[in-house]
């Protein structure tokens, strides 16, 4: 599989601090990257800048070839509403808007008819385990139902990449556990790669490599063999 996603020479400073010291990675598609590391080593700003949300100082970053740290604002956030899904930690979900329109919010944003959007839509719940929450609101489900209606969402638009930042963190062990394995599994059938940041090293063993980082540095990198 070839590199969808890749960040060379990444840098990132703010002030005095070094958020990204020179960090490379590669992300190949149906790859699972975990981000891992202290607090404060740079895990979200190098989340973010792979995401073309930070703009690096130095370095380049580039989906399937082509850079994106120099393209114009309006490009830039055109290509991360078709190309990138994102799954956040709580909180992203529309309290006023039921489930399935949560869900078909990007697809509309990309200029789809409300109907067809939500049709659209509508196909995730049952692959998410989420049959019959359609019209439920955000308030009206589980922690673990809502992150999987935010899964829902980064995924209707079917995207290169799926960004995903601390998306466990908020719920109890086995729901986590739940989570994580549609979020892997849901992610990896559609063809798109995954990129996670998490603290939770349970959380990090279902992704197919992990990436340590330290000080804005790459300090370790290890694979694993997902069954
Ligand atoms: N907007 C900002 N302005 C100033 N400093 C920042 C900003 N964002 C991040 N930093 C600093 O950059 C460094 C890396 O921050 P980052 O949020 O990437 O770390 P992290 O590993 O994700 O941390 P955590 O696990 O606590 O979320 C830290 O020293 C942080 O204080």
């Amino acid at each position: 599989m070839s590199t969808v996603l890749a960040g060379y020479g990444l840098v990132k400073k703010y002030g005095s601090t070094t958020a990204l010291a020179g960090v490379d990675v590669e992300v190949r598609g149906r790859d699972s990257l975990a981000i891992m590391g202290p607090s404060g080593s740079g895990k979200s700003t190098l989340l973010h800048t792979l995401a073309g949300i930070i703009r690096p100082d130095g370095g380049q970053v580039l989906l399937r070839g082509e850079r994106l740290d120099n393209l114009g604002e309006n490009r830039l956030s055109a290509l991360r509403r078709k190309r990138f899904g994102f799954v956040f930690q709580f909180g992203q979900l529309l309290p006023e808007l039921p489930a399935e329109e949560n869900v078909a919010l990007p697809l509309m944003l990309e200029g789809m008819a409300r109907r067809q959007a939500v049709v659209r839509a509508r196909r995730w719940f049952a692959p998410l385990g989420l049959d019959g929450l359609e019209q439920r609101r955000p308030g009206q489900l589980s922690g673990g139902q809502a992150q999987r209606v935010a899964i829902a969402r980064a995924l209707a638009v079917e995207p290169d990449v799926v960004f995903a930042d601390e998306p466990t963190g908020a719920l109890d062990q086995r729901t986590s556990t739940e989570v994580i394995q549609l979020l892997t599994s849901a992610t990896r059938d559609t063809g798109a790669a995954l990129v996670m940041v998490t603290h939770d090293a349970d959380v990090a063993a279902h992704c197919d490599r992990v990436l340590q980082v330290r000080d804005g540095r790459i300090s370790n990198y290890s694979q694993f063999t997902v069954a």
